[in-house]
């Protein structure tokens, strides 16, 4: 079984203090990430699937800090699938920051809602000190919600966190936009919790990894399928063969299983290891080539949509897998740019004749899984398309759009990390 301190390390394998932003979809959270990042309103979101991790090097008048910023979006695995992701990935929280929609009074109730949640869950597992940072975001836009019936709404249910709140907007100058005080908030509460030793380490470390295993695998509020198929994925990546063995597996037609774990990690240690360009023909050709000579998958039959739909879930996610430290020019930080992800983003550029390749190591999927827990899902092509469309002979022979909505797009993610 798993403990939350491997987890985490190895989600955010640097010495940064981890800060998620949740909150309502629509509510901010990608907009105010890249906001902090760049100190500038430069990306266009678009609805988020899975996570978006980011470096935050911050610079301030008593010393720096590093900050892994990342927020959850509900995703493709329905409204409920981030607060139910929440067991994963909270524990090591630096402190928590809730962006409400302050322009949206209609889902007003619906934040409080999913709020009490997050607390609920910090409470059973007496993460009391993490500090809590409730943002009325969008305070640009007329008629918001004012900030003491947000305080009335929220504080009662944060119990004994310190607790803060601030009208923030991404669409004035960096300066104000409320974000440095939110900032120079969040710093002075990490520096504080140094100083009396609570930083997660310390937290989590109190407890028995026994006592964590058995409230993780308890916790009333966190049974859902999907976190239970996450949590069966991640087991199996602990105990998995080196990347190369499996590929040698797949060559030889002697895969450990034919299921969807199979595929994914199939999708994800090729692509990562060949690029994208190569990485597709290999995998079209290779599962036809399995299909048509292994008696695992006797009775199967390819499906081209649907292979090329989890490629390009899979390969989305490589993208949102990568981490910088500064890979765009920004105001905290002007040194030059180091990747310190799972695997370089150059490896997955589609330009002829350019082959750099990286094998990924066995822990480089466990941090994927992580990042983008919505892969678990094998029905997730249901959000995409009907399944007329994609049970169709059409789909099966050759590749058809979908007709529920696009595909998460790439080029919208390149844009964010230029
Ligand atoms: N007026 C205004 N709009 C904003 C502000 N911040 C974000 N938005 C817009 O609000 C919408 C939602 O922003 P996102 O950053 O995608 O929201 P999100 O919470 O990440 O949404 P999901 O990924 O669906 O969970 C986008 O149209 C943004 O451009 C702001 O400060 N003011
Ligand atoms: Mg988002």
């Amino acid at each position: 079984m798993l403990s939350f301190e491997s987890l985490v390390k190895r989600l955010w394998p640097s010495a940064a203090y981890s800060v998620p932003f949740l909150g309502l979809d629509f509510s901010g959270k990608t907009s105010l990430l890249y906001y902090i990042k760049f100190e500038a309103d430069v990306i266009t979101p678009i609805p988020s699937i899975g996570m978006n991790v980011e470096s935050l090097p911050l610079r301030f008048a008593k010393g720096d800090i590093s900050l892994t910023g990342y927020d959850i979006s509900a995703g493709c695995g329905g409204p409920r699938f981030a607060r139910q992701m929440a067991r994963f990935y909270l524990p090591a929280s630096a402190a928590v920051i809730w962006v409400v929609d302050s322009s949206d009074r209609k889902r007003l109730e619906e934040s409080v809602e999913d709020f009490e949640y997050i607390m609920h869950f910090l409470q059973e597992f007496h993460l009391t000190q993490i500090p809590v940072i409730l943002l009325a975001h969008k305070s640009d836009l007329p008629n918001t919600i004012p900030v003491d019936e947000l305080r009335r709404m929220f504080w009662p249910h944060c119990k004994n966190h310190p607790f803060a709140i601030f009208p923030t907007t991404c669409r004035r100058p960096y300066k104000d936009s409320g974000v440095p005080v939110v900032l120079a908030w969040l710093y002075s509460q990490i520096q504080a919790s140094e100083l009396l030793g609570k930083h997660s380490e310390g937290q989590s470390s109190t407890k028995s990894e026994e006592q964590e295993v058995k409230e993780m695998t308890t916790y009333s509020g966190s049974t859902n399928k999907l976190a239970r198929r996450l949590e069966d994925f991640l087991t199996r990546a602990e105990s998995d063969s080196t990347p190369e063995t499996f590929l040698q597996q797949f060559r030889e037609l002697n895969l450990p299983a034919w299921d969807h774990y199979t595929h994914i990690r199939l999708a994800y240690v090729i692509l990562t290891t060949y690029g994208r360009q190569k990485g597709k023909n290999m995998i079209f050709d290779g599962l036809q080539h399995y299909i048509a000579n292994s008696k695992q998958a006797t009775g199967r039959a390819f499906h081209f949509t649907m292979t090329y739909f989890w490629i390009q879930i899979v390969h989305f996610g490589i993208r949102s897998s990568v981490v910088t430290s500064s890979e765009a020019p920004s105001p905290h930080n002007d040194s030059s740019t180091t990747l310190t992800s799972v695997s370089d983003a150059s490896t997955l550029v589609d330009t002829p004749g350019v082959v750099t390749a990286s094998t990924p190591s066995t822990d480089d999927f466990f941090r994927f899984l992580l990042i983008n827990p919505y892969v678990v899902d094998g029905n997730l092509w249901t959000d995409y398309y009907s399944k007329d469309v994609m049970m169709s002979p059409k789909a099966k022979e050759e590749m058809v759009l979908p007709d529920k909505k696009p595909l998460p797009s790439l080029l919208v993610r390149d844009t964010i990390r230029r």
